[in-house]
Parts: C-alpha cells; sequence; structure tokens
C-alpha cells in the first residue's frame, strides 16, 4: 500500500519506518528542510535503538523516501498520516494549529479515496475538527480516522512492531477495512486491533498517559511517606506490583516523569476538562505533586550542605528524561541544573547520548565531560538523573578517590543501601534509608 506520513519527528519516523518495514511504500513529508535533507542523505536526526537497521533497509529496498514537498509526497496514498506536533498552548491545551494548518492544505490535494490519520495526541473533538477543515475545500471523499501512537521512546520499534492493542476511532467501515489491512502484519502476535468511535479514541490516549502519570505520581508520594515513618519503597514497591490487579510496571519511584507526553497530555486533559465544567482535581495534584518531586534532591543537598551551595561544584550524571533516548523534553536534568545554575553551583556532567542537545540549549554554562568518572573529577557530590545501565555498577572506588565528598545524590535508586553502608558512602535515595 502507498502510504504518506505528515510530520518526520520521533512519532513520524518510527511509524514510516515500520510500515516500510511491512511492505508498504512509504513517503515521509516535513516542512523542516534541514531535517529531510539529512533523512535523504540517510541520517536519522534522533537516536532510538533499532531504528537504523529498519531505516537503511528500507531506504535500500526503495520503500522509503523523504520531501519536503506536500503535494508530491502524498500523491497515490491511500493512507496520510498526520504525525505533527501538538504542544501545550499558552492556557494549557494542546495546540492544534500544525494539524489544523495541514488538514487545511490537504483539502484541494486529495485526489481520490483517502484514509486521513490522526496519529498525534489530540483532544476530544479534533477528527471532526480537521475533517471540517478538509471538508472546505475537497473535492473528492475522504475518511477521518483517530488512532493514537502508545510507543515509548528507547523501544519505540519494539512497540511499534508489537503493539499491546491498536486503536482505530473510525465511524467508516470503509476507512476501518483499510486500517486493519495496514495494520494485520503487526497484529499477528494476537493483540488486539480495538476499533471504537473517534472521540473515545481520542480520550483513551489522554486516559492512557494521565493513567500512568497518575500511577508514576502515587508511587512517589509513598516513597515521601517511607522516608518519614522509615519504611522502604522499594520492598513497598515489590510488595503491591505482585497483586496482579496493580502489575508491576510503573511502579518506580524517583524524580518525577518528564518527556515529551507525559507533562503536556496531563495538562491538555485538564485542560479539557474544565472546558466542559468538570473539575478533573486528580491530574492537579498529580501535576503539583510531580513538579515538587522534580527538585526532591535539590531539598537532600540544602540538608546536607546548608542553604547556601554557592561555590560548589556538583557532578551530574544523566540529561535525556530516560534511558535509551537522547530526548531532552521535560527531562528532570535540566530542571535541576537550572536551579543549581541559580544558586552558584558549577556543573560536570555526562550523559551516553544527550549531550549534542543540552549544548545547543546551554551552550558553556555547564561542562561537558568525556565519561562518568571524568564528570565526578574533583566535584564535591554526584547527582543522578537518569538510570542509562553504564551508571549501575560503576567502579565506587574511583568515584570515591575522584569525588572530594564522598557523597552522592540519586534520583533513580541505583544502588543498594547496604552497599553503601559497606563503602562508606554518604547516599541520599528517593524513599529509602538515607546512609550516613
Ligand atoms: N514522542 C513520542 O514518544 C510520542 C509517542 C506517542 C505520541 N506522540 C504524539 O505524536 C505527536 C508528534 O510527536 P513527536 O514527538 O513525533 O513530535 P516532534 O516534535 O518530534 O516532530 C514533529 C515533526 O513535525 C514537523 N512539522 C511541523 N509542522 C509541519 C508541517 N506543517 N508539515 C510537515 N511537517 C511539519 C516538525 O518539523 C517535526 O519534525 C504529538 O502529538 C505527540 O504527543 C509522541
Ligand atoms: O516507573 C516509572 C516509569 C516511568 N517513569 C518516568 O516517566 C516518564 C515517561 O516514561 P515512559 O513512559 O517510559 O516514556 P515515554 O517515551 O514518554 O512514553 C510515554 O509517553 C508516550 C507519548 O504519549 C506514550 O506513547 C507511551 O505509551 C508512554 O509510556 C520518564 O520521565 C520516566 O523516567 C518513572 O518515573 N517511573
Amino acid at each position: 500500500m502507498k502510504i504518506a506520513v505528515v510530520g518526520t519527528g520521533y512519532v513520524g519516523l518510527v511509524t514510516g519506518t515500520c510500515f516500510a518495514e511491512t511492505g508498504n511504500h512509504v513517503t515521509c513529508i516535513d516542512i523542516d528542510e534541514k531535517k529531510v535533507e539529512k533523512l535523504k542523505n540517510k541520517i536519522i536526526p534522533i537516536y532510538e535503538p533499532g531504528l537504523d537497521v529498519l531505516f537503511d533497509r528500507n531506504i535500500k529496498q526503495g520503500r522509503l523516501d523523504f520531501t519536503t514537498n506536500l503535494k508530491e509526497g502524498i500523491k497515490g496514498a491511500k493512507i496520510i498520516f498526520l504525525a505533527l506536533p501538538t504542544p501545550p498552548g499558552e492556557d494549557g491545551s494542546a495546540d492544534l494549529s500544525y494539524i489544523l494548518g495541514v488538514a487545511e492544505d490537504l483539502g484541494p490535494l486529495l485526489d481520490q479515496y483517502t484514509v486521513i490519520v490522526d496519529k498525534s495526541t489530540v483532544p476530544v473533538g479534533t477528527a471532526d475538527k480537521v475533517t471540517a477543515k478538509i471538508a472546505e475545500n475537497a473535492k473528492v471523499e475522504f475518511s477521518v480516522v483517530s488512532n493514537p501512537e502508545f510507543l515509548r521512546e528507547g523501544v519505540a520499534v519494539e512497540d511499534f512492531m508489537k503493539p499491546d492493542r491498536v486503536v482505530i476511532g473510525t465511524s467508516s467501515t470503509k476507512a476501518q477495512k483499510i486500517m486493519e489491512e495496514l495494520y494485520a502484519p503487526l497484529v499477528r502476535q494476537g493483540n488486539p486491533i480495538i476499533t471504537m468511535d473517534e472521540k473515545s479514541a481520542e480520550l483513551t490516549k489522554y486516559a492512557a498517559n494521565s493513567f500512568l502519570a497518575t500511577k508514576i505520581t502515587f508511587m512517589n508520594e509513598i516513597a515521601n511517606m517511607c522516608e518519614l515513618v522509615g519504611a522502604d519503597v522499594d520492598m513497598v514497591r515489590k510488595g503491591v506490583g505482585t497483586d496482579s490487579r496493580i502489575g508491576k510496571r510503573f511502579l518506580f519511584a524517583g524524580i518525577g516523569y518528564g518527556g515529551s507526553c507525559f507533562p503536556k497530555d496531563v495538562q491538555a486533559l485538564a485542560k479539557s476538562a474544565k472546558e466542559v465544567n468538570y473539575n478533573f482535581e486528580i491530574l492537579n495534584a498529580v501535576m503539583a505533586k510531580n513538579k515538587e518531586q522534580k527538585t526532591k534532591l535539590i531539598d537532600r543537598l540544602k540538608d546536607h550542605y546548608g542553604s547556601d551551595l554557592k561555590g560548589k561544584t556538583v557532578a551530574v550524571w544523566g540529561l535525556a528524561f530516560k534511558p535509551y533516548t537522547d530526548d531532552i523534553r521535560e527531562a528532570p536534568a535540566l530542571v535541576n541544573i537550572k536551579a543549581l545554575l541559580e544558586a552558584g553551583v558549577k556543573i560536570k556532567t555526562y550523559d551516553p547520548e544527550a549531550m549534542d542537545n543540552v549544548k545547543e540549549l546551554l551552550g558553556d554554562s555547564i561542562t561537558f565531560c568525556k565519561d562518568e568518572y571524568d564528570a565526578a573529577e574533583d566535584a564535591d557530590a554526584l547527582l543522578i538523573m537518569t538510570e542509562w545501565p553504564v551508571f549501575r555498577t560503576p567502579d565506587f572506588d574511583k568515584i570515591k578517590s575522584t569525588l572530594k565528598d564522598n557523597v552522592i545524590f540519586d534520583g533513580r535508586n541505583l544502588y543498594n543501601t547496604e552497599t553503601m553502608a559497606e563503602l562508606g558512602i554518604t547516599y541520599y535515595s528517593i524513599g529509602r534509608a538515607i546512609v550516613k
């Protein structure tokens, strides 16, 4: 099948590449000329494990190409995916200008029955708005389908190729059949295609992300309780996670959720609720608590050193919002670095993939190091922000000989508290006893 993907960011690139892998001919379209030039030169602008193999194979096979020209790109496409940004607007609601702008452009360009798919995360009612925009100038029949994407960065290819489920929101049986044909190779492992109306599909995406963000926040709250009563959040996690009604995943306490999705989607759902005069109170608490949690370790630094941190040097391990990505959108590391810089602290940092992106943002206001030990050299303390595997089993003797004070502030609970005690390292983590 010939398909087009408009927007070649994270989701667009993964969607396009994976559908080429299942035998379709895919044209990816983006207005960013530099990005398209890179892609044409076989350079992937993001770091996503496993994407390169599929990308190279499908370009070689002639099934994947790139253009900045919408008219050329959609020629002959039976399905057009919209994988465009939906960032928070000033009031917190999802900004639909990218989606509706492209919908307007598409109307006069369609020359055969086409399925237009909202792949972006969009509020309830967007499929209707996209339909109305296209209809203003369309001369042919078309259907707008909501098909939210549930992939996680870092494991995006695996998530896309073996989805837990595929949600298709449509009231058109013709569009449903075309979508089922496209997804058939991905659901062979028995996971379902769930077909529903457009509005329910749109809300499903926000419900999933907000529920997961709430689950994490709940465990962060339990961690805060643990610290006050002398319990251990890792034990509580194991104790509750083995209840199959609760499940083991997304129960890891830490320094708050970040990334390009949870923060904006929780905010957008709260705003959507407000628009229909519903006070979705739990979401307001989740957002407020997550904001507090992000800088929790700065409070611990102040407990340890006193409120004036001026003149200290802190090594920061990890910048990406989570491992296996170079994405720094809403990364807790950035919030902490900003707060520490304001407090007059010098920062030395290392991240396996995200340093170039942070360099673009912060320039030489912080020092970028060649590895984790280089970052720790002559720093007073170590702050762990991302759970990259390389940080899990470091040479602690080396760390002890490089850090000025033997103190670690760990936002990801990487180390065993008993081991830290044996090593004589002062160790602050989340929801567990302080080791002194
Ligand atoms: N990143 C994720 O893990 C993820 C997962 C599921 C869903 N989503 C949702 O998918 C959507 C896209 O997210 P993303 O992270 O891929 O965004 P992104 O910012 O990485 O990419 C968006 C792309 O769209 C391009 N673009 C903007 N205007 C355009 C236009 N008029 N024509 C063509 N291209 C245009 C941009 O240049 C950019 O390359 C969002 O709604 C997001 O919430 C993201
Ligand atoms: O137990 C956990 C799990 C995650 N996180 C944090 O939560 C954030 C989001 O993590 P994750 O969900 O793994 O990453 P994303 O790539 O942002 O994926 C989420 O957002 C995507 C965009 O909407 C959805 O498609 C995915 O299903 C959804 O998991 C990160 O800051 C993690 O550190 C925790 O603090 N504790």
